[in-house]
C-alpha cells in the first residue's frame, strides 16, 4: 500500500472516456455532444418535493457556545453536513485564496496543460477523478493540490509562483486547525475522548492528519439543464470543508426530501461528512451525497479542503460505539486504500466494506 497521500491513485490510474482531447470550455457556445448528459431531466432535477426551497440545510453559528454542538450534531445525523458561520477563517484569506484559484483558471487552456494532472498521480490541473464512472463528461476543470503545490505552481507561473504557494500553504493550514476543532465538535457528542483516537497525538490536534485541497472551476454553459457540472458522489475523507463562490450549485441529497440546493451564504463554509468518517462513527455520522449543477449566468468556483486522517492509520467503528446491540459495520481501512477501492467500486466502496 502506498505510504503517501499522493501515491495513493499509481495502483488505480483514471480512465477517461473521450479524453483524448481536452476542451476549452469558457470558449464553448454550443454544448458538445461528449458533455449532453441527458434528454429527459427528470432524473436530475431538484425534487417536487422542494420546489419552494423549504428544506434548508442547517446554518450554525460556532460561536454560539449554548446551541452550536447541538445543532452541528443534529445536522450530522440528518443532513450529513451543515454551513457554519464565526468559523475562525478570516474573510481576507478566503478572498486571496479565490482570488488565486481564478487566476489559475484564467489562464490559457495549453497552459494549464503543463500542470496537467498525471493519470496515475494526484495533483495538478484536469478532470474530476469520477469521470471514468460517467459516460459524458463534466462540465467543470479541477486543480488538486496535495502537499506543497510548488511543482505544478512553477510550471504554471515560472517567473511568479511564491504567490500562489504562499497563500495555498496559509489556507490549507487555518482549514487544519478548523478541520481538527470540528472533528472533535462531532466526536465528542458520541462519547469520545482523546484516550480514544491515539492517532490525534498527545494533545489531540491531529497533528498527522493529511489532506488535499481542491479547486473547482464550473464556467458558464450554453446549455445547463443537459449539462452536469460535477455528478453524484460522496467525499472520501473524514470531512471536507467547502468554500463556494457566490453562485449556486451545489446541492445535497436527502432520503425522502430529494435533492436539496445548499444556498451560498456570505462568509460560511459548507462542511460535508466524508466515507472515513461514516465508517468511525460506526454510521452514526452518514457521508452525505452532493454534486454540482451549471447555469448560463455565472462563472461558479469552489473550494474543498478534503480532510483525512494519517495516510498508515486503519480506520474502523470506535471500539466504544460498538456492543453486543452494535456492532462494527465496517472493517478497517486506510485512506490510501479506501481511494483506491474507490477508483474502482465508486458508489459500492462504503458497502464492500459491510461486515
Ligand atoms: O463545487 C462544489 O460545490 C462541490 C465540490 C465537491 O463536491 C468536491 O470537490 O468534492
Ligand atoms: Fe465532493
Amino acid at each position: 500500500m502506498p505510504s503517501r497521500l499522493s501515491d495513493s491513485f499509481v495502483t488505480h490510474p483514471v480512465f477517461q472516456h473521450n479524453l483524448n482531447q481536452y476542451l476549452d470550455l469558457n470558449s464553448l457556445e454550443e454544448l458538445p455532444d461528449s458533455h449532453a448528459w441527458i434528454s429527459d431531466l427528470d432524473e436530475y432535477s431538484s425534487s417536487p418535493d422542494d420546489i419552494h426551497g423549504q428544506f434548508k440545510l442547517p446554518v450554525i453559528d460556532l460561536n454560539d457556545s449554548i446551541n452550536g454542538r447541538k445543532h452541528v450534531v443534529h445536522a450530522c445525523k440528518t443532513w450529513g453536513a451543515f454551513q457554519i458561520t464565526n468559523h475562525g477563517i478570516s474573510n481576507q484569506l478566503i478572498g486571496k485564496m479565490e482570488d488565486a484559484a481564478r487566476k489559475l483558471f484564467s489562464l490559457p487552456l495549453e497552459q494549464k496543460l503543463k500542470a496537467e494532472r498525471p493519470k496515475d498521480g494526484a495533483g495538478g490541473y484536469g478532470p474530476f477523478r469520477i469521470s471514468s464512472f460517467f459516460p459524458k463528461r463534466m462540465w467543470s476543470e479541477g486543480f488538486t493540490i496535495v502537499g506543497s503545490p510548488v511543482q505544478h505552481a512553477r510550471k504554471l507561473w515560472p517567473e511568479d509562483y511564491s504567490a500562489f504557494c504562499d497563500v495555498t500553504d496559509e489556507y490549507q493550514n487555518e482549514m487544519k486547525k478548523l478541520a481538527g476543532k470540528l472533528m472533535w465538535i462531532m466526536l465528542e457528542a458520541l462519547g469520545i475522548t482523546k484516550e480514544d483516537i491515539k492517532w490525534a497525538g498527545p494533545n489531540g490536534q491531529f497533528e498527522g492528519s493529511e489532506a488535499a485541497l481542491q479547486l473547482n472551476s464550473y464556467p458558464v454553459c450554453p446549455d445547463p439543464d443537459r449539462a452536469m457540472g460535477l455528478a453524484d458522489h460522496t467525499d472520501s475523507t473524514l470531512l471536507t470543508i467547502l468554500h463556494q463562490s457566490n453562485q449556486t450549485g451545489l446541492q445535497i441529497f436527502r432520503e425522502e426530501i430529494g435533492w436539496v440546493t445548499v444556498p451560498p451564504v456570505e462568509g460560511a463554509l459548507v462542511v460535508n461528512i466524508g466515507d472515513l468518517l461514516h465508517i468511525l462513527s460506526n454510521g452514526s455520522y452518514p457521508s452525505v451525497l452532493h454534486r454540482v449543477t451549471v447555469n448560463r449566468e455565472q462563472h461558479r468556483f469552489s473550494m474543498a479542503y478534503l480532510y483525512g486522517p494519517p495516510n498508515s492509520v486503519e480506520i474502523s467503528p470506535l471500539s466504544k460505539l460498538v456492543d453486543l446491540h452494535h456492532p462494527p459495520l465496517y472493517r478497517p481501512v486506510t485512506w490510501s486504500e479506501y481511494l483506491g477501492m474507490k477508483a474502482k467500486f465508486f458508489h459500492n466502496t462504503l458497502s464492500s466494506l459491510r461486515i
